[in-house]
């Protein structure tokens, strides 16, 4: 069993006001301490304060928080006039991708601000209540981070290209189908990295993608894990990838190639067939489309699939179907506890929270969790002026080591071009 730490329950006060329709960016209201964050295209959810918070490792781990999280809003005294998803009491939680290996944060924050078709209100949790009818200030984001250094993470590029070589080797002589192998690298600011700047570079450049942070874990992911809006349940599924090139018509070409490419259909494939046959069991119905659509992002394209499906009455809650179906072939590999195994052994790091499911839920149990990719980990030395980047790449039998890493390079460069000056 893994280390459970958590404040007791008592019964807390929990009030949404509704704000009317301010326009105001979420990002700009976070404190630089402690911010949390989920937003797209200008709606969401950000938090900030702690009033409770559960880390949670091993097996069970998401079962476990769930029965937290009840007994937490169980407890909750809740006035709510808003009624939206993500209104009344809201849990942000970040998940170690191997949860035998990494530890889980869940975070119910003091305050709440939210944003959802175009309504905007504030959850206060907690006694201290805040002047909740003026707008909140804009927090100042550190205007300079100053030169950038980057170092290798566990393996340097050559050493990694040796480890998909080796992927390779285990996928031909049949000993799994797919597998994701990821790398790290180490980027060392000359002042501190504010965690603001780097959302609000992010979401500015990545609007249909998911900016979020948790425990000093941020990026902005074109992939969403599972959304729960009552008995409705959606999930984008990613996985094949394509560079984008400045010039248009390589550009086209380049996209084009993705389209055909049957390479990047089968890593796709095992991602969808891995979704869905873990979501399957807990719907009356998941509509899953034939063919991929190609998803066009500044930096990378994606074959991408929209599934969505309506939940059983005896379905479990997201924070359980997020067990069920973590770790997906789009960041696992298939058969997953092969893929699993495979990357405990040669991946050579820790992926800490990189690749696991990040997101929120409310106290009806709807939510939003994506899987953390394109992210940084800000791990607290230098002064707050280190971080950890992550990228990772599905692995099949006829991947190349060399155009794997010029992918996580690609991938890579989303952080990267948001940190830079
Ligand atoms: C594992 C990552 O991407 C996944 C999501 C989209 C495309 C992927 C791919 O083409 O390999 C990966 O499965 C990452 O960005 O670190």
């Amino acid at each position: 069993m893994g280390g459970v730490t958590s404040a007791a329950t008592t019964t807390r006060r929990v009030v949404t006001t509704p704000l009317g329709r301010r326009r105001s960016d979420l990002l700009t209201k976070l404190p630089a301490d402690g911010a949390l964050a989920w937003v797209r295209d200008g709606e969401g959810l950000v938090g900030w304060g702690e009033v409770d918070r559960l880390e949670v490792s091993g097996p069970g781990a998401l079962e476990r928080a769930a029965e937290w999280w009840a007994q937490r809003c169980a407890a909750a005294d809740v006035v709510d006039p808003v009624g939206l998803p993500g209104s009344g009491p809201v849990l942000f939680g970040s998940v170690a991708f191997d949860p035998e290996r990494g530890t889980s944060v869940f975070v119910v924050p003091a305050v709440v601000l939210g944003r959802r078709d175009g309504q905007t209100w504030v959850t206060v949790t907690g006694e201290d209540h805040p002047e909740i009818t003026e707008e909140f200030p804009a927090q100042a984001a550190d205007a300079s981070v100053g030169r950038l250094t980057y170092a290798d993470g566990a393996l340097d590029p050559v050493a990694w290209c040796g480890r998909v070589t080796e992927a390779v080797r285990r996928i031909s002589a049949g000993e799994l189908g797919k597998v994701v192998l990821a790398r790290d690298v180490l980027v060392t600011a000359d002042h501190p990295l504010d965690p603001r700047r780097l959302l609000l570079r992010l979401a500015a450049r990545f609007p249909s993608c998911w900016t979020f942070a948790v425990e000093g874990l941020l990026g902005a992911t074109p992939e969403l894990l599972l959304r729960r809006t009552g008995d409705l349940v959606e999930s984008r599924v990613l996985a094949g990838t394509a560079a984008r090139s400045s010039d248009p018509a390589a550009d086209t070409a380049l996209g084009a190639g993705l389209a055909g490419s049957a390479k990047d259909h089968a890593e796709h494939r095992y991602a969808i067939d891995s979704l869905a046959a873990s979501l399957r069991p807990f719907c009356t119905d998941l509509v899953v489309p034939s063919r991929p659509a190609v998803l066009t992002l500044p930096n990378v394209r994606h074959l991408s699939t929209d599934v969505r499906g309506h939940l059983s009455p005896d379905a479990p809650g997201l924070l359980e179907l997020l067990s069920a179906v973590h770790p997906t072939a789009a960041v696992g590999g298939t058969p997953t506890e092969a893929a699993v195994e495979l990357i405990r052994e040669i991946e050579g790091m820790d992926r800490g929270r990189y690749a696991g499911p990040v997101g929120w839920v409310d106290a009806r149990g709807d939510g939003e969790f994506g899987l953390a990719l394109r992210c940084a980990q800000l791990t607290g030395e230098r002064g707050g002026a280190e971080a950890r980047l992550f990228a990772g790449c599905g692995i099949v039998g006829d991947s190349d080591p060399m155009a794997e890493l010029a992918e996580t390079q690609a991938k890579l460069a989303a952080v990267q071009a948001a940190l830079q000056d």
